[in-house]
Protein backbone atom coordinates (compact mmCIF):
# COMPACT_ATOMS: atom_id res chain seq x y z
CA UNK A 1 0.00 0.00 0.00
CA UNK A 2 3.15 2.13 -0.07
CA UNK A 3 2.09 3.10 -3.38
CA UNK A 4 -1.08 4.58 -2.55
CA UNK A 5 0.20 6.65 0.23
CA UNK A 6 3.07 8.09 -2.29
CA UNK A 7 -0.32 8.69 -4.52
CA UNK A 8 -2.51 10.46 -1.25
CA UNK A 9 1.04 12.83 -0.48
CA UNK A 10 1.18 13.35 -4.47
CA UNK A 11 -2.40 14.43 -4.25
CA UNK A 12 -1.88 16.71 -1.18
CA UNK A 13 1.18 18.17 -2.45
CA UNK A 14 -0.20 18.76 -6.16
CA UNK A 15 -4.34 19.55 -5.68
CA UNK A 16 -4.77 20.40 -1.98
CA UNK A 17 -5.80 18.43 0.93
CA UNK A 18 -7.02 14.70 0.14
CA UNK A 19 -10.96 15.00 -0.11
CA UNK A 20 -13.55 12.37 1.32
CA UNK A 21 -16.91 12.54 0.05
CA UNK A 22 -20.20 10.86 1.39
CA UNK A 23 -23.02 10.47 -0.83
CA UNK A 24 -25.75 8.41 1.83
CA UNK A 25 -26.11 9.52 5.50
CA UNK A 26 -23.98 7.72 7.94
CA UNK A 27 -23.87 7.91 11.57
CA UNK A 28 -21.96 11.28 12.93
CA UNK A 29 -19.70 9.03 14.78
CA UNK A 30 -17.87 7.94 11.70
CA UNK A 31 -17.57 11.00 10.10
CA UNK A 32 -16.35 12.79 13.50
CA UNK A 33 -13.67 9.92 13.27
CA UNK A 34 -12.84 10.57 9.36
CA UNK A 35 -12.17 14.70 10.76
CA UNK A 36 -10.21 13.93 13.84
CA UNK A 37 -8.19 10.98 12.31
CA UNK A 38 -7.21 12.77 8.81
CA UNK A 39 -7.61 16.77 10.31
CA UNK A 40 -5.98 17.81 6.57
CA UNK A 41 -8.55 16.36 4.52
CA UNK A 42 -11.94 17.75 3.16
CA UNK A 43 -14.67 15.70 4.03
CA UNK A 44 -17.86 16.41 2.26
CA UNK A 45 -21.11 15.26 2.61
CA UNK A 46 -23.32 15.17 -0.21
CA UNK A 47 -26.23 12.89 0.06
CA UNK A 48 -28.99 12.80 -2.76
CA UNK A 49 -26.55 13.10 -5.96
CA UNK A 50 -28.17 12.73 -8.81
CA UNK A 51 -25.55 9.62 -10.80
CA UNK A 52 -24.68 12.94 -13.21
CA UNK A 53 -24.20 15.19 -10.00
CA UNK A 54 -21.85 12.11 -8.75
CA UNK A 55 -19.87 11.97 -11.88
CA UNK A 56 -18.94 15.29 -12.62
CA UNK A 57 -17.35 15.63 -8.87
CA UNK A 58 -16.23 12.21 -8.16
CA UNK A 59 -12.73 12.87 -10.07
CA UNK A 60 -11.59 15.06 -6.92
CA UNK A 61 -12.14 12.28 -4.54
CA UNK A 62 -9.58 9.97 -2.88
CA UNK A 63 -12.55 8.10 -0.77
CA UNK A 64 -15.98 7.54 -0.92
CA UNK A 65 -18.56 6.83 1.62
CA UNK A 66 -22.29 5.21 0.11
CA UNK A 67 -24.43 2.84 1.94
CA UNK A 68 -27.00 1.13 -0.59
CA UNK A 69 -28.91 4.18 -1.66
CA UNK A 70 -25.65 5.54 -4.13
CA UNK A 71 -25.33 3.34 -7.09
CA UNK A 72 -21.68 3.12 -7.57
CA UNK A 73 -21.84 1.95 -11.28
CA UNK A 74 -18.59 1.09 -13.79
CA UNK A 75 -19.90 4.54 -15.33
CA UNK A 76 -19.36 6.45 -12.74
CA UNK A 77 -15.82 4.86 -11.70
CA UNK A 78 -14.66 5.17 -14.89
CA UNK A 79 -14.53 9.07 -14.12
CA UNK A 80 -13.20 8.43 -10.38
CA UNK A 81 -9.47 8.92 -11.39
CA UNK A 82 -7.96 9.71 -8.32
CA UNK A 83 -10.41 7.43 -6.00
CA UNK A 84 -8.52 5.00 -3.80
CA UNK A 85 -11.11 3.15 -1.89
CA UNK A 86 -14.93 2.88 -1.51
CA UNK A 87 -16.54 2.71 1.56
CA UNK A 88 -19.93 0.72 2.17
CA UNK A 89 -21.32 1.63 5.83
CA UNK A 90 -23.08 -1.67 5.91
CA UNK A 91 -22.55 -5.46 4.63
CA UNK A 92 -24.39 -5.44 0.89
CA UNK A 93 -22.37 -4.29 -1.86
CA UNK A 94 -24.45 -5.24 -4.93
CA UNK A 95 -24.61 -1.19 -5.42
CA UNK A 96 -20.97 -0.84 -5.95
CA UNK A 97 -19.59 -2.49 -9.46
CA UNK A 98 -16.76 -3.98 -7.28
CA UNK A 99 -15.42 -5.54 -11.01
CA UNK A 100 -15.03 -2.39 -12.08
CA UNK A 101 -13.35 -1.32 -8.68
CA UNK A 102 -10.62 -3.87 -9.07
CA UNK A 103 -9.74 -3.69 -12.79
CA UNK A 104 -9.40 0.20 -11.67
CA UNK A 105 -7.06 -1.03 -8.35
CA UNK A 106 -10.39 0.76 -6.39
CA UNK A 107 -10.20 -0.87 -3.18
CA UNK A 108 -13.69 -1.54 -1.76
CA UNK A 109 -14.62 -1.74 1.98
CA UNK A 110 -17.60 -2.93 3.79
CA UNK A 111 -18.79 -3.79 7.53
CA UNK A 112 -19.38 -7.11 7.38
CA UNK A 113 -21.04 -7.88 11.01
CA UNK A 114 -21.71 -3.83 12.13
CA UNK A 115 -25.89 -4.50 11.48
CA UNK A 116 -26.47 -8.00 11.97
CA UNK A 117 -28.30 -7.74 15.15
CA UNK A 118 -30.24 -5.03 13.63
CA UNK A 119 -30.90 -7.16 10.83
CA UNK A 120 -31.56 -10.07 12.51
CA UNK A 121 -33.91 -8.22 15.46
CA UNK A 122 -35.88 -6.09 12.34
CA UNK A 123 -36.94 -9.79 11.04
CA UNK A 124 -38.03 -10.65 14.01
CA UNK A 125 -40.11 -7.81 14.63
CA UNK A 126 -41.34 -8.01 10.78
CA UNK A 127 -42.19 -11.32 11.80
CA UNK A 128 -44.42 -10.78 15.14
CA UNK A 129 -45.96 -8.18 13.09
CA UNK A 130 -47.19 -10.19 10.27
CA UNK A 131 -48.85 -12.57 13.07
CA UNK A 132 -50.56 -10.01 14.82
CA UNK A 133 -50.89 -7.29 11.86
CA UNK A 134 -49.51 -4.91 13.75
CA UNK A 135 -49.00 -2.11 11.64
CA UNK A 136 -53.04 -2.41 10.15
CA UNK A 137 -54.53 -2.44 13.61
CA UNK A 138 -52.69 0.63 14.13
CA UNK A 139 -53.42 2.23 11.03
CA UNK A 140 -57.14 1.33 11.77
CA UNK A 141 -56.48 3.06 15.34
CA UNK A 142 -55.30 6.51 13.88
CA UNK A 143 -58.36 6.08 11.47
CA UNK A 144 -60.04 6.31 14.61
CA UNK A 145 -61.70 2.69 14.64
CA UNK A 146 -61.67 -0.09 17.01
CA UNK A 147 -61.71 -2.71 14.93
CA UNK A 148 -61.21 -5.65 17.36
CA UNK A 149 -62.23 -9.07 15.41
CA UNK A 150 -60.78 -7.92 11.87
CA UNK A 151 -57.10 -8.55 13.51
CA UNK A 152 -57.58 -11.83 14.60
CA UNK A 153 -53.82 -13.15 14.76
CA UNK A 154 -51.44 -16.13 14.99
CA UNK A 155 -49.12 -17.10 17.52
CA UNK A 156 -45.86 -18.17 16.59
CA UNK A 157 -44.82 -20.98 19.31
CA UNK A 158 -44.93 -24.24 18.11
CA UNK A 159 -45.00 -22.81 14.27
CA UNK A 160 -41.92 -23.89 11.68
CA UNK A 161 -39.43 -20.74 10.49
CA UNK A 162 -37.70 -21.71 7.00
CA UNK A 163 -34.53 -19.63 7.22
CA UNK A 164 -33.44 -19.79 3.36
CA UNK A 165 -29.82 -18.71 4.07
CA UNK A 166 -28.23 -19.85 7.17
CA UNK A 167 -25.44 -17.28 7.66
CA UNK A 168 -24.47 -14.03 9.52
CA UNK A 169 -28.04 -12.94 10.23
CA UNK A 170 -29.67 -15.98 9.23
CA UNK A 171 -28.19 -17.61 11.89
CA UNK A 172 -29.31 -14.97 14.86
CA UNK A 173 -32.72 -14.95 13.65
CA UNK A 174 -32.50 -19.12 13.60
CA UNK A 175 -31.73 -18.26 17.48
CA UNK A 176 -34.07 -15.01 18.60
CA UNK A 177 -37.21 -17.11 16.62
CA UNK A 178 -36.05 -20.47 18.81
CA UNK A 179 -36.30 -18.12 21.99
CA UNK A 180 -39.90 -17.42 20.53
CA UNK A 181 -40.30 -21.26 20.87
CA UNK A 182 -40.36 -22.01 17.03
CA UNK A 183 -38.88 -24.75 15.48
CA UNK A 184 -36.25 -24.16 12.83
CA UNK A 185 -35.57 -25.62 9.58
CA UNK A 186 -33.44 -24.08 6.96
CA UNK A 187 -31.93 -24.47 3.24
CA UNK A 188 -27.81 -23.34 2.53
CA UNK A 189 -26.07 -25.31 -0.16
CA UNK A 190 -23.12 -24.22 2.00
CA UNK A 191 -23.82 -24.38 4.91
CA UNK A 192 -23.44 -28.44 6.80
CA UNK A 193 -26.24 -30.44 8.65
CA UNK A 194 -23.83 -31.46 11.09
CA UNK A 195 -22.68 -27.79 11.38
CA UNK A 196 -26.70 -26.49 11.88
CA UNK A 197 -27.71 -29.30 13.75
CA UNK A 198 -25.20 -28.27 16.90
CA UNK A 199 -27.98 -25.14 16.95
CA UNK A 200 -30.72 -26.88 16.76
CA UNK A 201 -31.46 -26.30 13.08
CA UNK A 202 -32.76 -28.94 10.58
CA UNK A 203 -31.31 -28.45 6.69
CA UNK A 204 -33.48 -29.49 4.45
CA UNK A 205 -33.96 -28.92 0.61
CA UNK A 206 -35.52 -25.51 -0.95
CA UNK A 207 -38.52 -27.44 -1.62
CA UNK A 208 -38.86 -28.98 1.63
CA UNK A 209 -38.35 -25.96 3.31
CA UNK A 210 -41.16 -23.96 1.33
CA UNK A 211 -43.37 -26.92 1.95
CA UNK A 212 -43.14 -26.90 5.47
CA UNK A 213 -42.26 -24.25 6.93
CA UNK A 214 -45.08 -21.40 8.17
CA UNK A 215 -43.02 -18.36 8.04
CA UNK A 216 -40.08 -18.16 5.47
CA UNK A 217 -37.75 -16.23 6.22
CA UNK A 218 -35.15 -15.12 3.28
CA UNK A 219 -31.21 -14.07 4.34
CA UNK A 220 -28.85 -14.95 1.11
CA UNK A 221 -27.18 -12.36 -0.66
CA UNK A 222 -28.54 -10.97 -3.91
CA UNK A 223 -25.95 -12.55 -6.85
CA UNK A 224 -26.89 -13.05 -10.75
CA UNK A 225 -25.32 -15.35 -12.90
CA UNK A 226 -26.84 -19.18 -13.41
CA UNK A 227 -26.06 -20.07 -9.61
CA UNK A 228 -26.88 -16.86 -8.49
CA UNK A 229 -30.15 -15.92 -6.19
CA UNK A 230 -32.27 -13.49 -7.95
CA UNK A 231 -35.43 -14.59 -8.44
CA UNK A 232 -34.53 -17.69 -5.72
CA UNK A 233 -37.98 -17.58 -4.97
CA UNK A 234 -40.57 -17.13 -8.02
CA UNK A 235 -43.82 -18.41 -9.08
CA UNK A 236 -42.81 -22.06 -9.05
CA UNK A 237 -41.39 -21.74 -5.33
CA UNK A 238 -44.13 -19.62 -4.43
CA UNK A 239 -46.39 -22.15 -5.21
CA UNK A 240 -45.15 -24.80 -3.73
CA UNK A 241 -45.66 -22.88 -0.37
CA UNK A 242 -47.65 -24.21 2.63
CA UNK A 243 -50.67 -22.81 1.84
CA UNK A 244 -51.15 -19.89 4.40
CA UNK A 245 -47.22 -19.36 5.19
CA UNK A 246 -46.12 -15.79 5.71
CA UNK A 247 -42.83 -14.57 3.84
CA UNK A 248 -40.35 -12.06 5.34
CA UNK A 249 -37.60 -10.78 3.04
CA UNK A 250 -35.08 -8.54 4.65
CA UNK A 251 -32.49 -9.48 2.67
CA UNK A 252 -32.05 -7.86 -0.67
CA UNK A 253 -35.18 -6.96 -3.23
CA UNK A 254 -34.10 -9.37 -6.38
CA UNK A 255 -34.49 -12.27 -4.10
CA UNK A 256 -38.19 -12.42 -4.78
CA UNK A 257 -40.07 -12.01 -8.34
CA UNK A 258 -42.07 -9.47 -7.28
CA UNK A 259 -45.36 -9.59 -9.91
CA UNK A 260 -45.59 -13.64 -8.50
CA UNK A 261 -45.55 -12.70 -5.10
CA UNK A 262 -48.11 -10.03 -6.05
CA UNK A 263 -50.26 -12.77 -7.33
CA UNK A 264 -50.12 -15.38 -5.29
CA UNK A 265 -51.24 -12.75 -2.43
CA UNK A 266 -54.04 -11.78 -4.42
CA UNK A 267 -54.78 -15.92 -4.77
CA UNK A 268 -55.16 -16.14 -0.84
CA UNK A 269 -51.91 -18.93 -1.50
CA UNK A 270 -49.63 -16.39 0.77
CA UNK A 271 -51.60 -15.56 3.64
CA UNK A 272 -49.07 -12.01 4.33
CA UNK A 273 -45.30 -11.09 3.38
CA UNK A 274 -43.67 -8.83 5.47
CA UNK A 275 -40.99 -6.97 2.81
CA UNK A 276 -38.12 -4.37 4.16
CA UNK A 277 -36.25 -4.99 0.57
CA UNK A 278 -37.17 -4.39 -2.86
CA UNK A 279 -36.02 -4.78 -6.61
CA UNK A 280 -36.27 -0.91 -7.00
CA UNK A 281 -35.42 1.28 -3.90
CA UNK A 282 -36.72 3.91 -3.30
CA UNK A 283 -39.72 2.55 -5.30
CA UNK A 284 -40.97 5.87 -6.25
CA UNK A 285 -43.26 5.33 -8.84
CA UNK A 286 -42.68 1.57 -9.79
CA UNK A 287 -46.49 0.66 -10.28
CA UNK A 288 -45.86 -3.17 -9.38
CA UNK A 289 -43.90 -2.10 -5.85
CA UNK A 290 -46.45 0.58 -5.35
CA UNK A 291 -49.46 -2.26 -5.89
CA UNK A 292 -47.70 -4.29 -3.55
CA UNK A 293 -46.78 -2.36 -0.39
CA UNK A 294 -50.63 -0.66 -0.85
CA UNK A 295 -51.45 -4.65 -0.53
CA UNK A 296 -53.28 -5.06 3.04
CA UNK A 297 -51.37 -8.43 3.59
CA UNK A 298 -48.10 -6.90 3.26
CA UNK A 299 -46.27 -4.93 5.87
CA UNK A 300 -43.61 -2.79 4.12
CA UNK A 301 -40.56 -0.77 5.46
CA UNK A 302 -38.40 1.37 3.74
CA UNK A 303 -35.08 -0.68 3.85
CA UNK A 304 -34.92 -0.53 7.88
CA UNK A 305 -32.88 -3.40 8.71
CA UNK A 306 -30.00 -1.64 9.63
CA UNK A 307 -31.65 1.22 11.06
CA UNK A 308 -30.62 1.17 14.52
CA UNK A 309 -28.58 3.43 16.43
CA UNK A 310 -26.12 1.27 17.23
CA UNK A 311 -25.95 -0.65 13.70
CA UNK A 312 -25.25 2.62 12.20
CA UNK A 313 -22.16 4.27 14.58
CA UNK A 314 -20.39 0.48 14.13
CA UNK A 315 -21.36 0.51 10.59
CA UNK A 316 -19.72 4.35 10.12
CA UNK A 317 -16.93 3.56 12.47
CA UNK A 318 -16.12 0.37 11.05
CA UNK A 319 -15.96 1.70 7.48
CA UNK A 320 -13.76 5.28 8.69
CA UNK A 321 -10.97 2.97 10.53
CA UNK A 322 -10.62 1.42 7.05
CA UNK A 323 -10.53 4.72 4.81
CA UNK A 324 -8.31 6.12 7.60
CA UNK A 325 -5.83 2.97 7.30
CA UNK A 326 -5.79 2.99 3.56
CA UNK A 327 -4.99 7.03 3.18
CA UNK A 328 -2.43 6.15 5.50
CA UNK A 329 -1.00 3.70 3.40
CA UNK A 330 -2.43 1.01 5.80
CA UNK A 331 -4.50 -1.98 4.56
CA UNK A 332 -8.04 -2.92 5.49
CA UNK A 333 -9.75 -5.04 7.60
CA UNK A 334 -13.25 -6.27 5.61
CA UNK A 335 -11.95 -5.61 2.23
CA UNK A 336 -13.96 -7.39 -0.44
CA UNK A 337 -12.03 -6.97 -3.37
CA UNK A 338 -8.12 -7.18 -1.68
CA UNK A 339 -6.34 -9.55 0.19
CA UNK A 340 -6.21 -9.36 4.26
CA UNK A 341 -2.05 -8.38 5.01
CA UNK A 342 -1.95 -8.30 8.61
CA UNK A 343 0.55 -4.74 9.63
CA UNK A 344 3.26 -6.95 10.97
CA UNK A 345 3.68 -8.74 7.76
CA UNK A 346 3.74 -5.78 5.89
CA UNK A 347 6.44 -4.20 7.87
CA UNK A 348 8.48 -7.00 6.66
CA UNK A 349 7.71 -7.27 3.30
CA UNK A 350 8.03 -3.42 2.55
CA UNK A 351 11.53 -3.28 1.65
CA UNK A 352 11.03 -6.53 -0.85
CA UNK A 353 8.46 -4.41 -1.95
CA UNK A 354 10.52 -1.57 -3.26
CA UNK A 355 12.95 -4.06 -4.22
CA UNK A 356 10.90 -5.78 -6.30
CA UNK A 357 9.30 -2.97 -7.88
CA UNK A 358 12.57 -1.88 -8.92
CA UNK A 359 13.25 -5.22 -10.36
CA UNK A 360 10.57 -4.54 -13.06
CA UNK A 361 11.25 -0.87 -13.65
CA UNK A 362 15.02 -1.72 -14.47
CA UNK A 363 13.50 -4.78 -16.34
CA UNK A 364 10.89 -2.71 -18.74
CA UNK A 365 14.05 -0.06 -19.02
CA UNK A 366 16.92 -2.41 -20.26
CA UNK A 367 14.27 -4.61 -22.25
CA UNK A 368 11.33 -2.83 -23.22
CA UNK A 369 9.30 -5.31 -25.14
CA UNK A 370 6.20 -7.21 -24.62
CA UNK A 371 6.17 -9.81 -22.14
CA UNK A 372 5.03 -13.40 -21.92
CA UNK A 373 5.44 -15.20 -18.62
CA UNK A 374 7.44 -14.19 -15.21
CA UNK A 375 8.06 -17.11 -12.89
CA UNK A 376 9.05 -15.31 -9.62
CA UNK A 377 11.16 -16.85 -6.96
CA UNK A 378 11.09 -16.39 -3.62
CA UNK A 379 14.12 -18.33 -1.32
CA UNK A 380 14.52 -17.49 2.25
CA UNK A 381 12.53 -17.18 5.54
CA UNK A 382 10.48 -14.72 3.15
CA UNK A 383 9.03 -17.33 1.55
CA UNK A 384 6.79 -18.19 4.12
CA UNK A 385 4.79 -14.83 4.18
CA UNK A 386 1.93 -14.10 2.18
CA UNK A 387 3.38 -12.46 -1.04
CA UNK A 388 0.51 -10.91 -2.87
CA UNK A 389 2.34 -7.26 -2.18
CA UNK A 390 5.18 -8.16 -4.15
CA UNK A 391 3.53 -9.75 -7.35
CA UNK A 392 1.68 -6.61 -6.94
CA UNK A 393 4.90 -4.90 -6.90
CA UNK A 394 6.26 -6.31 -9.48
CA UNK A 395 3.79 -5.77 -12.01
CA UNK A 396 3.34 -2.12 -11.29
CA UNK A 397 7.12 -1.80 -11.66
CA UNK A 398 6.94 -3.21 -14.97
CA UNK A 399 3.71 -1.99 -16.30
CA UNK A 400 3.75 1.46 -14.56
CA UNK A 401 6.71 2.65 -16.78
CA UNK A 402 5.40 1.55 -19.90
CA UNK A 403 1.38 2.62 -19.46
CA UNK A 404 -0.94 4.58 -17.73
CA UNK A 405 -2.56 2.23 -15.82
CA UNK A 406 -2.24 3.09 -11.96
CA UNK A 407 -1.13 -0.68 -10.68
CA UNK A 408 -2.02 -1.44 -7.18
CA UNK A 409 -2.55 -5.00 -5.34
CA UNK A 410 -6.46 -4.94 -5.70
CA UNK A 411 -5.77 -4.59 -10.05
CA UNK A 412 -2.07 -6.18 -10.76
CA UNK A 413 -3.23 -9.64 -11.42
CA UNK A 414 -6.15 -8.64 -13.57
CA UNK A 415 -3.75 -6.04 -15.64
CA UNK A 416 -1.33 -8.72 -15.99
CA UNK A 417 -3.66 -10.83 -17.22
CA UNK A 418 -4.87 -8.09 -19.54
CA UNK A 419 -1.41 -7.62 -20.60
CA UNK A 420 -1.32 -11.27 -21.46
CA UNK A 421 1.56 -11.95 -19.00
CA UNK A 422 1.35 -15.18 -17.18
CA UNK A 423 3.32 -14.93 -13.87
CA UNK A 424 3.98 -18.23 -12.00
CA UNK A 425 5.35 -18.24 -8.46
CA UNK A 426 8.05 -20.72 -6.44
CA UNK A 427 8.60 -20.35 -2.91
CA UNK A 428 11.53 -21.74 -0.98
CA UNK A 429 12.61 -21.40 2.93
CA UNK A 430 15.69 -22.69 2.33
CA UNK A 431 18.19 -19.52 1.28
CA UNK A 432 20.11 -19.72 -2.21
CA UNK A 433 23.30 -17.15 -2.40
CA UNK A 434 21.47 -14.78 -0.02
CA UNK A 435 19.54 -15.54 3.29
CA UNK A 436 16.18 -13.87 1.41
CA UNK A 437 15.74 -13.67 -1.98
CA UNK A 438 13.65 -12.64 -4.94
CA UNK A 439 14.45 -13.47 -8.41
CA UNK A 440 12.59 -12.72 -11.70
CA UNK A 441 12.77 -14.46 -14.42
CA UNK A 442 11.33 -13.18 -17.47
CA UNK A 443 10.07 -15.13 -20.94
CA UNK A 444 9.63 -12.45 -23.58
CA UNK A 445 9.10 -11.96 -27.11
CA UNK A 446 13.13 -12.41 -27.59
CA UNK A 447 14.53 -14.23 -24.58
CA UNK A 448 15.77 -17.70 -25.70
CA UNK A 449 17.18 -16.31 -28.92
CA UNK A 450 20.86 -16.08 -26.76
CA UNK A 451 22.03 -14.88 -30.55
CA UNK A 452 20.50 -11.48 -29.46
CA UNK A 453 22.99 -9.82 -27.40
CA UNK A 454 21.54 -6.65 -26.60
CA UNK A 455 18.75 -8.98 -24.82
CA UNK A 456 20.48 -10.35 -22.35
CA UNK A 457 18.45 -9.82 -19.26
CA UNK A 458 15.84 -12.87 -19.09
CA UNK A 459 16.79 -12.56 -15.11
CA UNK A 460 17.30 -10.17 -12.27
CA UNK A 461 17.87 -11.11 -8.78
CA UNK A 462 17.93 -9.46 -5.55
CA UNK A 463 18.06 -8.96 -1.94
CA UNK A 464 17.45 -6.60 1.08
CA UNK A 465 20.60 -5.70 3.39
CA UNK A 466 20.27 -3.16 6.30
CA UNK A 467 16.34 -2.79 4.89
CA UNK A 468 18.08 -1.54 1.58
CA UNK A 469 17.18 -3.23 -1.73
CA UNK A 470 20.11 -4.42 -3.27
CA UNK A 471 19.74 -5.83 -7.22
CA UNK A 472 22.46 -9.19 -7.17
CA UNK A 473 22.08 -10.08 -10.56
CA UNK A 474 21.70 -8.79 -14.28
CA UNK A 475 21.08 -11.89 -16.90
CA UNK A 476 24.38 -13.90 -16.72
CA UNK A 477 26.32 -11.45 -14.39
CA UNK A 478 26.48 -10.79 -10.56
CA UNK A 479 26.45 -7.28 -9.52
CA UNK A 480 25.72 -5.48 -6.34
CA UNK A 481 23.90 -1.72 -6.84
CA UNK A 482 21.14 0.12 -4.73
CA UNK A 483 18.53 0.34 -7.19
CA UNK A 484 18.19 4.07 -6.89
CA UNK A 485 17.91 7.09 -9.02
CA UNK A 486 19.79 7.90 -12.18
CA UNK A 487 21.93 4.72 -13.58
CA UNK A 488 24.61 3.83 -16.33
CA UNK A 489 24.07 -0.17 -17.46
CA UNK A 490 26.63 -0.95 -19.79
CA UNK A 491 28.91 -4.16 -20.82
CA UNK A 492 32.67 -4.24 -21.09
CA UNK A 493 34.91 -6.92 -22.31
CA UNK A 494 36.47 -8.20 -18.98
CA UNK A 495 39.88 -7.02 -19.01
CA UNK A 496 41.94 -4.10 -17.27
CA UNK A 497 41.38 -0.28 -18.35
CA UNK A 498 37.66 -0.17 -18.67
CA UNK A 499 36.75 1.51 -15.75
CA UNK A 500 39.42 4.39 -16.47
CA UNK A 501 37.58 4.49 -19.93
CA UNK A 502 34.36 5.25 -18.72
CA UNK A 503 35.22 7.29 -15.75
CA UNK A 504 37.24 9.84 -18.00
CA UNK A 505 34.28 10.87 -20.03
CA UNK A 506 32.31 11.17 -17.06
CA UNK A 507 34.75 13.21 -16.03
CA UNK A 508 34.28 15.17 -19.20
CA UNK A 509 30.63 15.28 -18.70
CA UNK A 510 30.90 16.39 -15.14
CA UNK A 511 29.44 13.84 -13.72
CA UNK A 512 29.57 12.82 -10.01
CA UNK A 513 29.73 8.73 -9.40
CA UNK A 514 28.02 7.53 -6.32
CA UNK A 515 28.73 3.96 -6.25
CA UNK A 516 30.25 1.77 -9.76
CA UNK A 517 30.17 -1.88 -9.40
CA UNK A 518 31.65 -4.73 -12.12
CA UNK A 519 30.19 -7.70 -12.04
CA UNK A 520 31.72 -10.95 -13.41
CA UNK A 521 29.69 -13.70 -15.25
CA UNK A 522 27.64 -16.11 -13.80
CA UNK A 523 28.37 -18.30 -16.28
CA UNK A 524 30.26 -17.15 -19.15
CA UNK A 525 29.08 -14.69 -21.20
CA UNK A 526 30.48 -13.61 -23.83
CA UNK A 527 31.22 -10.27 -25.57
CA UNK A 528 30.72 -10.87 -29.37
CA UNK A 529 31.23 -7.18 -30.85
CA UNK A 530 35.29 -7.79 -31.17
CA UNK A 531 34.55 -10.38 -33.65
CA UNK A 532 36.25 -13.38 -31.27
CA UNK A 533 34.30 -14.62 -28.54
CA UNK A 534 35.90 -13.04 -25.05
CA UNK A 535 34.53 -13.03 -21.80
CA UNK A 536 32.10 -10.06 -20.66
CA UNK A 537 31.44 -8.20 -17.65
CA UNK A 538 28.62 -5.69 -16.39
CA UNK A 539 29.42 -2.08 -15.52
CA UNK A 540 26.95 -0.62 -13.25
CA UNK A 541 27.28 3.09 -12.37
CA UNK A 542 25.27 5.06 -10.15
CA UNK A 543 25.38 8.77 -10.90
CA UNK A 544 24.14 12.33 -9.13
CA UNK A 545 22.99 13.51 -12.50
CA UNK A 546 21.98 12.35 -15.77
CA UNK A 547 25.35 11.54 -18.65
CA UNK A 548 24.41 14.03 -21.59
CA UNK A 549 23.97 12.19 -24.51
CA UNK A 550 26.97 13.07 -25.94
CA UNK A 551 29.12 11.41 -23.11
CA UNK A 552 26.97 8.26 -23.83
CA UNK A 553 28.12 7.99 -27.29
CA UNK A 554 31.59 8.51 -25.90
CA UNK A 555 31.30 5.65 -24.22
CA UNK A 556 29.48 3.26 -26.84
CA UNK A 557 31.88 3.69 -29.37
CA UNK A 558 35.03 2.49 -27.09
CA UNK A 559 34.51 -0.37 -28.88
CA UNK A 560 35.36 -2.25 -25.52
CA UNK A 561 32.31 -1.24 -23.91
CA UNK A 562 28.97 -1.62 -25.71
CA UNK A 563 25.34 -2.19 -24.46
CA UNK A 564 25.52 1.32 -22.93
CA UNK A 565 22.09 2.54 -21.28
CA UNK A 566 20.36 4.84 -18.82
CA UNK A 567 17.91 3.52 -16.13
CA UNK A 568 16.23 5.77 -13.98
CA UNK A 569 14.97 3.97 -10.82
N1 LIG B 1 -32.33 -5.10 5.29
C1 LIG B 1 -31.17 -4.69 5.70
O1 LIG B 1 -31.00 -3.55 6.05
C2 LIG B 1 -30.03 -5.65 5.79
C3 LIG B 1 -29.10 -5.55 6.82
C4 LIG B 1 -28.05 -6.47 6.87
C5 LIG B 1 -27.94 -7.43 5.90
N2 LIG B 1 -28.82 -7.46 4.88
C6 LIG B 1 -28.74 -8.48 3.84
O2 LIG B 1 -28.99 -9.75 4.42
C7 LIG B 1 -28.36 -10.75 3.65
C8 LIG B 1 -27.60 -11.69 4.55
O3 LIG B 1 -26.54 -11.01 5.16
P1 LIG B 1 -25.45 -11.84 5.99
O4 LIG B 1 -24.56 -10.85 6.61
O5 LIG B 1 -26.11 -12.85 6.83
O6 LIG B 1 -24.70 -12.58 4.80
P2 LIG B 1 -23.88 -13.93 4.91
O7 LIG B 1 -22.96 -13.93 3.76
O8 LIG B 1 -23.30 -14.10 6.26
O9 LIG B 1 -24.97 -15.05 4.67
C9 LIG B 1 -25.53 -15.35 3.44
C10 LIG B 1 -25.82 -16.83 3.42
O10 LIG B 1 -26.52 -17.13 2.23
C11 LIG B 1 -26.10 -18.41 1.81
N3 LIG B 1 -26.45 -18.62 0.43
C12 LIG B 1 -25.77 -18.26 -0.69
N4 LIG B 1 -26.43 -18.67 -1.78
C13 LIG B 1 -27.55 -19.29 -1.35
C14 LIG B 1 -28.63 -19.90 -2.01
N5 LIG B 1 -28.69 -19.98 -3.35
N6 LIG B 1 -29.62 -20.42 -1.26
C15 LIG B 1 -29.57 -20.36 0.09
N7 LIG B 1 -28.57 -19.81 0.77
C16 LIG B 1 -27.57 -19.27 0.05
C17 LIG B 1 -24.63 -18.40 2.08
O11 LIG B 1 -24.11 -19.70 2.16
C18 LIG B 1 -24.57 -17.68 3.42
O12 LIG B 1 -24.59 -18.62 4.48
C19 LIG B 1 -27.53 -10.00 2.63
O13 LIG B 1 -28.25 -9.90 1.43
C20 LIG B 1 -27.39 -8.63 3.22
O14 LIG B 1 -27.12 -7.66 2.26
C21 LIG B 1 -29.89 -6.61 4.82
O1 LIG C 1 -26.50 -4.35 3.24
C1 LIG C 1 -26.73 -3.75 4.28
O2 LIG C 1 -25.86 -3.45 5.10
C2 LIG C 1 -28.13 -3.38 4.59
O3 LIG C 1 -28.97 -3.68 3.53
C3 LIG C 1 -28.28 -1.97 5.05
O4 LIG C 1 -28.34 -1.07 4.00
P1 LIG C 1 -28.40 0.49 4.34
O5 LIG C 1 -27.06 0.88 4.88
O6 LIG C 1 -28.70 1.19 3.07
O7 LIG C 1 -29.46 0.68 5.36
Amino acid sequence: MAEVRDEVEKLQGQTGPVKILITDRIAREGVDFLREQLPAAQIDERPGLKPEQLKAIIGDYSALVVRSETQVTGDILSAAHNLKIVGRAGVGVDNIDTAAATRQGIIVVNSPTGNIMAAAEHTIAMLMALARHVPGADASMKAGKWEKSRFLGIEVRNKTLGVIGLGKVGMAVARRAQGLEMQIIAFDPFVSAEQARKSNVTMLSLEDVLKQADFITLHTSLTSGPNGTRGLIGEKELSIMKPGARLINCARGGLIDEEALLKALNENHVAGAALDVFSQEPIRDNALLKQLVAHERIIATPHLGASTEEAQVGVATDVAEQIVSVLNGGFPRAAVNAPLILPETLKILQPYMVLIEKIGRLYTQLQPEPLRKIELTYSGEIASYDLRPLQAALVKGLLESVSDAHVNMINAQVLAREWGIEIVEQKSTTPAEFANQVTVRVSSESTGSTANQDNYVNVISGTVMHDEPRIVQVGPYWTEFVPEGPILICRNIDQPGMIGLVGTVLGKAKVNIRHMDVGPSVRKARFYDTGRPSESALMVISVDNPIPQWALDEVNQTGTIYGVKMVNL
